[in-house]
């Protein structure tokens, strides 16, 4: 049930100037504040033993206005719920490590009971917080200020007050203070649930989280995407372009015969399979090994149980050659041996906190050396716009930006820059993926159409037997085979075959914590 909006008007017979106008925000019930019209929130506090947080209006819905809500009012408004919790946590956490304050496990403390979902309820505190709590009630003039509230429909909205504007900086200092000592555990909870259920709607084997390490969560700002998008200013090769095996590849070819023992056309730039070629293949190759058309290639997968079926074969574990599936044009239909990463992902993954690296990925079963994981996925933009995104976000921030840039020769010859792939607000598990200079996780550039050098898969197989719940982990520098170099900085030294790197004259070092025995101690610069 909506309740409707009471206004108090404390003493009518003050001047107007003076007048001091409490307007009580009533529980809305199933009304929500819509996230597009809160700038941010900005406070907290316990009221009547039930959480409450101070919403920040844009000041296009109503300038300098401020409203206290419940939870369940702000449930369309996590993504700032989150924000406020994170900067609260930050706020709470500086102010501890400066004061040095004598129990160093207080900031613990606190994490733990707003995890604990045993722990005592907000209703239920200790007599400090109780009176914290009511030293909230008393320091508020009312309970919105500048503005009035009302529910509107499904949403609960605002309105200017025409009422002299609040003389006091909102949120104060001691609201700040009982903000700091106040539960939030229940909007933790809140949040953590919501991730949870959008983590189980996600199409595919299992995507889990974990954190033992401190309060945060995967951010609710970073959206779960199935395929990259395409940003605007892309040029694409047309899709007319892109041709399937034709001649000789056809579903169900025969025993075990499939696009692997024909002259498949979608591995046209695939590596020569020497093995395969007779006399004549043989002195034509040698005489010109750049015409490698008709010519049987390697191909990338096994297709024997016996032999890791489905797993990436060693000549391309060693090497970094590009891997060209077969596409919707083949012949050879969707059951090819030849379609490995457009299936998608096979296994399951869990999201987790690490010590000291942010968030990891790790998967809750052993991977086979050279199965497939997932792809990186995220935004496609032009590398303008990379550095654009790059300057915005300032150095030393997490970087989630991976340059489509296997072809960068052939770009470069026709004046083209690579494009770039960007994780961060929209991508898929593996942009939780850490790095190491001895990685247990590979990446490769899949293609569907031969002929486009510039959008493409990056897709991730494990480089070894990999553990149930080992950490999973890539060389964020590894280009290629050939093309193994730590960064713009420079190699310093080099003890006991570590090389250790410090930056260049405009670099900021990024130091690794990949913990690797051969580390390079700089994650890039
Ligand atoms: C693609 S993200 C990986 C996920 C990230 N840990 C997170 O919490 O979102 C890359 C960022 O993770 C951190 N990172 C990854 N590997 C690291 C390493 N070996 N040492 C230190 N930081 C690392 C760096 O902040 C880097 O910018």
């Amino acid at each position: 049930m909506i309740d409707s909006l009471r206004t108090i008007c404390r003493s009518s017979a003050k001047p107007r100037a003076m007048k001091e106008v409490m307007v009580v925000v009533p529980r809305f019930g199933s009304a929500k504040v819509a996230q597009r019209e809160v700038d941010s929130l900005v406070c907290n506090r316990i009221l009547d033993g039930e959480e409450q947080y101070l919403v920040k209006w844009k000041r296009i819905v109503a300038p300098n206005a401020y409203s206290w809500h419940y939870l369940p009012e702000l449930t369309l408004c996590l993504a700032l719920l989150q924000d406020y919790l994170k900067a609260r946590r930050e706020r709470i956490h500086s102010k501890t490590s400066n004061l040095k304050r004598k129990s160093p496990h207080a900031e613990q403390r606190a994490h733990l009971y707003e995890h604990d979902p045993q722990s005592r309820s907000p209703s239920v505190q200790s007599s400090s917080s109780e009176s914290i709590s009511a030293k909230a009630q008393a320091l508020s003039l009312g309970e919105s200020y500048n503005c009035t509230v009302y529910p509107d429909g499904d949403h609960i909205r605002v309105r200017s007050s025409l009422r002299l504007p609040c003389a006091e900086r909102i949120p104060t200092a001691e609201m700040m203070a009982v903000a700091a000592t106040s539960s939030t555990r229940h909007a933790s909870h809140k949040i953590r649930t919501h991730i949870l259920k959008r983590l189980k709607a996600l199409p595919g084997p299992e995507i889990t989280y974990q954190n033992i390490h401190d309060a945060s969560d995967i951010p609710l700002r970073f959206e779960f995407i199935e395929a990259c998008v395409l940003r605007e200013g892309l040029t694409r090769v047309d899709p007319e372009t892109i041709v399937g095996c034709q001649k000789e590849c056809r579903p169900n070819m025969g025993k075990n015969i499939g696009c692997q023992l024909s002259i498949c056309e979608c591995l046209e730039f695939a590596a020569v399979q020497e093995g395969r070629l007779n006399e004549e293949q043989w002195v034509r190759y040698r005489s010109n090994p750049g015409d490698t058309a008709g010519l049987p290639k390697r191909f990338p997968y096994h297709t024997s149980v016996a032999q890791r079926d489905g797993c990436l074969v060693e000549f391309y574990l060693r090497g970094r050659h590009p891997i060209y599936e077969c596409n919707h044009r083949c012949n050879c239909g969707p059951g090819c041996n030849n379609r490995m990463v457009q299936h998608g992902r096979q296994l399951p993954l869990e999201i987790f906190k690490t010590k000291d690296r942010g968030w990891g990925l790790r998967c809750p079963l052993a991977i086979r050396k050279g199965q497939f994981i997932d792809t990186y996925r995220g935004e496609i933009i032009t590398d303008e716009e990379a550095d654009r995104r790059e300057a915005r976000s300032g150095k030393g921030k997490e970087s989630y930006l991976y340059a489509l840039d296997k072809f960068e020769d052939e770009l470069r010859e026709r004046e083209e820059a690579p494009y770039v792939v960007d994780g961060e607000h929209k991508g898929g598990p593996t942009r939780f993926m850490n790095h190491s200079c001895d990685p247990n996780v590979l990446q490769y550039t899949v293609s569907y159409n031969k002929y486009d050098q510039k959008v493409y898969d990056l897709a991730f197989f494990a480089r070894r037997d990999i553990p149930a719940n080992e950490e999973l982990s890539f060389d964020y520098l590894d280009k290629d085979e050939e093309d193994n170099e730590a960064g713009t900085g420079v190699l310093t030294s080099q003890v006991d075959d570590v090389e250790v790197w410090t930056p260049d004259d405009n670099g900021t070092v990024v130091p690794c914590r990949c913990g690797a025995e051969k580390c390079r101690k700089v994650l890039w610069t």
